[in-house]
């Protein structure tokens, strides 16, 4: 009673044939036309209501976060994802103690580890060193640089979970890239939206067991890394995340709290495909969009060749004197839309939203990319305009309708360092070369290949070292 209105639901099915099974965003925003911004969608038999636009986002998302910060249990993804059934990990656990616990630790140990100070900005400087060399290698050709920034964003977050850094050939390396790629490929597909939706074939040995298979295969890798860790391991001194956990571990004893060595095992999937998939996809968005406009990537350069005038490296803290650069940065995320349809959420009591009733259990499909593009938050919703995040004085401003983060308490939490990483990719890479649209590549595609996390379709680039 009092639900969203929505379009009527079929037998077994429930509204799956009214979404592309390529990518459903131009169907959500057909329906929010209809129905407007709150509306009912049924995966399969299980309800769900998804929010566009920002007023009724926030509503939810932050003013009734207690009522809106679950997350569903029975997706494929969740089944994937999940190895052990007690250790979700954080991403999809529900809004439990344990999620809240693990979330505040995750923070408090990225900060200890060196998150906000110089040690975090130097291991991500690092990394980006490799990525110049293997670049000015290829200078005067063009190259495809979706492995390259992914092994990259990989390697950052290997530095800070286990404080290894992987040559790009490594097998760990090449096995974790190419797990995220497949297993993406196969949960965002038409067979995960199959396992979603119809749940009498989750039984039958379909293409969705590979990402079982692929996640079981990870998590015996991490069980092996963590057995490995645990010979060299000093405990109060600790060297990385692993360290930091073991050492809570030790500290919580049998307090009968949720941490736990499978607990540790979930977490570090998390963190490393949550901050490898994300960054990478975001930083080459940022180069697809600068080689095609060309006067931006220029004024960028200008403002970055004066800020750093005689300074080896950037610094994160040096934002504040290039408002035009983190217009650009801004602009290229807002347009990337990387994460569109956030981290499904789940009611966990029933409540109300912007008068619509909605009972607890119910899928929530927060649709941040609704905001991206939302009329009357922006400039210039649908093109690339810098303009849209600098004020008349030509200062960056941020406007509240940018949560390529999501908001609330389930809000990314590797926000902060994916700020940095972000950039100090573009500056550090600007600063050294000119990224060229190669001649024969034809006419951009700006549209991204849908997912949790969408990417831009294969692209090459020109580097040229500046003079
Ligand atoms: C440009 C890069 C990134 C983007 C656009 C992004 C975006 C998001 C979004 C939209 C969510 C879902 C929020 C919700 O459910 O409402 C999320 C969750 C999350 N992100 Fe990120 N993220 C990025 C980078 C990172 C990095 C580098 C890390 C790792 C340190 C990370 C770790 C997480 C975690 C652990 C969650 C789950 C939080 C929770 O459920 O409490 N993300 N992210």
């Amino acid at each position: 009673k009092n639900f969203p209105p929505g379009p009527r639901p079929i037998p077994v099915l429930g509204n799956l044939l009214e979404l592309s099974l390529e990518s459903p965003l131009a169907d959500l925003e057909r329906l929010a036309k209809r129905y407007g911004n709150v509306y009912s969608l049924f995966m399969g038999p299980r309800p769900a209501v998804v929010i566009n636009g920002l007023q009724a986002l926030k509503e939810a998302l932050v003013d009734k976060s207690a009522d809106f910060s679950g997350r569903p249990q029975d997706l494929m993804v969740n089944r994937a994802v999940q190895v052990k059934d007690h250790a979700p990990g954080v991403i999809l656990a529900d809004n439990t103690p344990g999620w809240r616990d693990h979330r505040r630790f995750g923070l408090m140990t990225l900060r200890d580890l060196g998150l906000g100070k110089q040690t975090m900005e130097q291991r991500i400087l690092g990394e980006i060193e490799c990525v110049t060399k293997i670049l000015g290698e290829k200078a005067g050709k063009a190259t495809d640089p979706q492995l390259l920034f992914h092994n990259a964003a990989s390697n950052i977050m290997c530095q800070i979970l286990f404080a290894k850094k992987f040559d790009y050939d490594d097998e760990f390396m090449k096995f974790s890239v190419g797990l995220m790629h497949e297993t993406s490929k196969i949960i965002n597909g038409r067979w995960g939206m199959i396992y979603d939706y119809v749940p009498i074939v989750r039984k039958l040995p379909l293409p969705f067991r590979r990402a079982f298979e692929l996640f079981k295969m990870s998590h015996d890798k991490r069980m092996e890394m963590l057995a490995e860790n645990k010979k060299t391991r000093v405990p109060g001194k600790p060297r990385h995340f692993i360290d930091c956990y073991l050492d809570e571990l030790d500290k919580r004893g049998n307090d009968g709290s949720s941490f736990s060595e499978d607990q540790l095992c979930a977490l570090l999937l998390d963190l490393h495909f949550a901050g490898t998939d994300t960054t990478a996809n975001s930083v080459l968005t940022a180069f697809l969009y600068l080689m095609n406009y060309p006067e931006a990537q220029e004024r960028c350069q200008q403002e970055i060749d004066k800020v750093l005038d005689g300074k080896d490296q950037a610094s994160f803290e040096d934002r504040h004197q290039m408002p035009y650069t983190q217009a650009v940065i801004h602009e290229i995320q807002r347009l990337a839309d990387t994460v569109p349809l956030a981290v499904f959420h789940c009611t966990s009591k029933d409540t109300e939203l912007m008068g619509y009733s909605i009972p607890r259990g119910t899928i929530i499909i927060p649709n941040l990319s609704s905001v991206m593009f939302e009329e009357g938050q922006w400039k210039s919703p649908r093109e690339f305009n810098p303009e849209n995040f600098l004020n008349e004085q030509g200062e960056f401003v941020k406007p509240d309708a940018f949560l390529p983060f999501s908001t609330g308490p389930r809000k990314c939490l590797g926000e902060a360092l994916a700020r940095m990483e972000l950039f100090l990719f573009v500056v550090t890479l600007l600063r050294k070369f000119k990224f060229i649209w190669p001649e024969d590549a034809g006419e951009p595609d700006y549209i991204p290949v849908f997912g949790t996390t969408q990417t831009p379709k294969p692209y090459r680039m020109k580097v040229q070292l500046r003079g």
